[in-house]
């Protein structure tokens, strides 16, 4: 059997039942609708922040999958002038490049409604990611946490964030123990060194959203969430998040 067949098998409930932090699982039967209705949560979770806290904080995670979300959240109506919005991890390239998740966010997000929300980039101009780590770690430190809206989303190879497997700061980056902050990270299935918040800055999130598409990720997830020794570093964050994620899927990629 196939990892695909395997996986349309296998029945979310029974899954969940068994995974860390009682996480709920949210199906749709296309990418739009589920952009739709997750912009619409986010919305509101990013509503009750402002209301509760003046401000509220929205991080982000970049890649293919989050585009048609990003475009729905910006035509959503809240108050985003009392909104920040940062990067769960950015790729260490600059906004001229097409892998910038920044460049991204200003193009999908950072328009319409959403134009006014302030962006926090997670980049820093300078030779080296750890160089631009350590300067955004003094940049960033008045930055209102914990977020109140995590974002994440997964590699096929399990990762999240930028917690690749085999990265040379992956150990650092899982500590459940650490101060929140941002990490540089090297990796041998990532095309250029990445900064990632650590999984302390992740897990504290009040609301934390995991969006995947297409049957493959689907698999992979359920093989991290089914095996307390899985090495795919996703389980981290199901293993240390103390509130429920909601995992948001929808079968079809593209
Ligand atoms: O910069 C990044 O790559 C991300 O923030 C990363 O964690 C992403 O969520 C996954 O790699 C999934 O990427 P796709 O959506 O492109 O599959």
């Amino acid at each position: 059997m196939n990892p695909s067949e395997q996986s349309e098998n296998r029945n979310p409930e029974d899954l969940l039942a068994r995974a860390p932090g009682e996480p709920q699982w949210l199906e749709f039967s296309s990418r739009g609708r589920l952009a739709e209705r997750l912009s619409g949560r986010v919305a509101d979770e990013l509503a009750a922040a402002i209301e509760e806290r003046g401000i509220a904080t929205l991080a982000l995670s970049g890649g293919r999958t989050p585009e048609q979300f990003f475009v729905a959240l910006s035509e959503r109506d809240i108050d985003w002038s009392k909104v920040i919005v940062t990067l769960v991890d950015e790729r260490f390239v600059d906004t001229s490049s097409p892998r910038s998740n920044a460049a991204l966010v200003i193009k999908r997000l950072l328009q319409r409604h959403a134009a006014g929300a302030a962006f926090e980039k997670l980049y820093e101009p300078v030779p080296t990611a750890e160089e631009a780590a350590t300067i955004l770690n003094q940049r960033l430190k008045g930055l209102p946490q914990p977020f109140d809206v995590v974002l994440l989303g997964m590699g096929t190879d399990g990762h999240t964030a930028s917690f690749f497997p085999k990265g040379d700061t992956l150990d650092e980056a899982l500590d459940p123990k650490g101060e929140p902050r941002v990490l540089a990270m090297n990796a041998p299935g990532a095309e250029e060194p990445r900064l990632t918040w650590n999984l302390p800055a992740l897990v504290k999130g009040r609301s934390i959203h995991l969006h995947i598409e297409g049957v493959e990720k689907k698999s992979v997830l359920f093989d991290a969430l089914s095996d307390k020794e899985s090495p795919y570093p996703i389980r981290a964050i199901f293993d240390h998040a103390p509130t429920g994620i909601n995992i948001w899927y929808a079968p079809a990629e593209g």
